[in-house]
């Protein structure tokens, strides 16, 4: 295949998935296709009776619930051994049941639970990969989901005009879409902490999540250079939460760089460690119910970090910083960028007091994340 055509499939895949990913959210069904079967899929927390009626009608199957192993476990449902589990939808699981079992922060108004029907064998891999499309969606990571034959894929995708993606573009769709980042827009933005200092936006080519490199003064790409990789937090670096130390942390980062008189700070569009900022909302009121940082992921259904760090590497690369002091206390990050090429020489710690609400999370960060704190 010549690098052209490589680059044409590597696009059609990405636009599948942000496709797929548009349709969920709005509470439409798309197509997963695999190699042997396919399915047709739904987000839970998207699904009303409507939806379901023309879920069933369209599959001529009977949908079945899926949730990750995570989210099965704070059920109490029974572990398979795979990453998600298909639930039977009995007769007494109307649709606001359905939409609680994936919404954990319901847990305490629904008590009645059960008795579920695990299908235990032949998980068919389009249903993780359904689930990994809501999870890139910033949705519940939950679905609905029915199975088709692959030769009926066709007919229906077209009679109601659904989206296909297949298994393999979903598998490919993070390490892709780093590797499409391109610095689309860039311009001087004088700041409070470093006046000599240029934003550089970073986008895929189909158009997909944005993240932006903040450059302070004109560092020399052959020596280490100090750089902070900051997660989005709306209500940590905007609104002043005193729930994590976000704030405090984006704005020492950018004073220690300008301190140095010069560094990278990468603001990377993964709010609430990869999980958006609906389900952060949701997680904290889970902390809210006295669930840690931690376990109020994992009842939601989620990984205890969600974040892949290649976006972070590609941009570094783009910008031709190949060797780095890492400001973190989390060896994640380290071991993320180094995995994609990117040297990290030394870390340096980058920890603030705590106060009163974000104590806990600190202390959970160290306990249970292997945090340096
Ligand atoms: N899901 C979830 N995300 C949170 C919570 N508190 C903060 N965040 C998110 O966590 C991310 C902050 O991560 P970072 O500042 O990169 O922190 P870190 O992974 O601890 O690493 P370092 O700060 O580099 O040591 C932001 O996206 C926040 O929105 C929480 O309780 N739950
Ligand atoms: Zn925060």
């Amino acid at each position: 295949m010549s690098n052209n055509d490589k680059n044409e499939l590597e696009l059609r895949r990405l636009r599948a998935v942000d496709r797929a990913i548009a349709d969920l959210r709005r509470g439409l069904s798309v197509i997963v296709t695999g190699e042997k079967e396919a399915s047709i899929v739904l987000a839970t927390e998207m699904a009303f009776d409507p939806e379901l009626k023309t879920l069933a009608e369209r599959s001529g199957a009977e949908p079945v619930l899926a949730l990750t192993a995570h989210r099965a476990n704070v059920l109490h449902i029974q572990p398979t051994g795979d990453d998600a589990i298909r639930l039977v939808i009995e007769e007494w699981m109307d649709a606001p049941l359905m939409r609680a079992l994936a919404d954990a922060t319901h847990d305490l108004d629904q008590p009645f639970r059960g008795p579920f029907t695990r299908i235990k064998e032949g998980l068919p891999p389009t249903i993780p990969a359904a689930i990994k499309i809501a999870k890139l969606g910033r949705l519940l990571p939950s679905v609905v989901a029915a199975s088709i034959e692959l030769d009926q894929v066709e007919a229906i995708s077209r009679k109601h005009d659904l989206s296909v993606v297949s298994l393999e573009d979903i598998l490919a769709y993070e390490d892709s879409a780093a590797l499409q980042l391109r610095a689309v827009a860039s311009a001087k933005v004088p700041l409070q902490a470093a006046e000599n200092t240029t934003f550089h936006a970073f986008r895929p080519k189909d158009g997909g999540i944005e993240h932006m490199a903040i450059v302070v003064g004109d560092p020399n790409r052959r020596e280490p250079l100090l750089a902070r990789l900051h997660s989005e937090c709306f209500t940590g670096d905007l609104i002043g939460s005193l729930k994590c130390d976000c704030g405090e942390q984006l704005r020492g980062a950018l004073k220690a760089i300008s301190e140095e008189g010069g560094g990278v700070l990468l603001y990377l569009a993964q709010e609430g460690r990869g999980i958006g900022l609906i389900n952060k909302l949701r997680a904290y009121n889970l902390q809210q119910q006295g669930f840690d940082t931690i376990d109020a992921n994992e009842r939601l259904g989620f990984d205890a970090d969600e974040r892949v760090f290649r976006p972070a590497a590609e941009m570094l690369k783009l910008l031709g910083f190949q060797k780095i002091r890492l400001m973190t206390n989390n060896p994640e990050k380290v071991e993320g960028l180094e995995r994609h090429g990117i040297a990290i020489t030394e870390r340096v710690s980058h920890k603030f007091p705590s106060n009163t609400h974000n104590e806990l999370y600190l202390a959970t960060k160290k306990k249970r994340s292997g945090h340096y704190l």
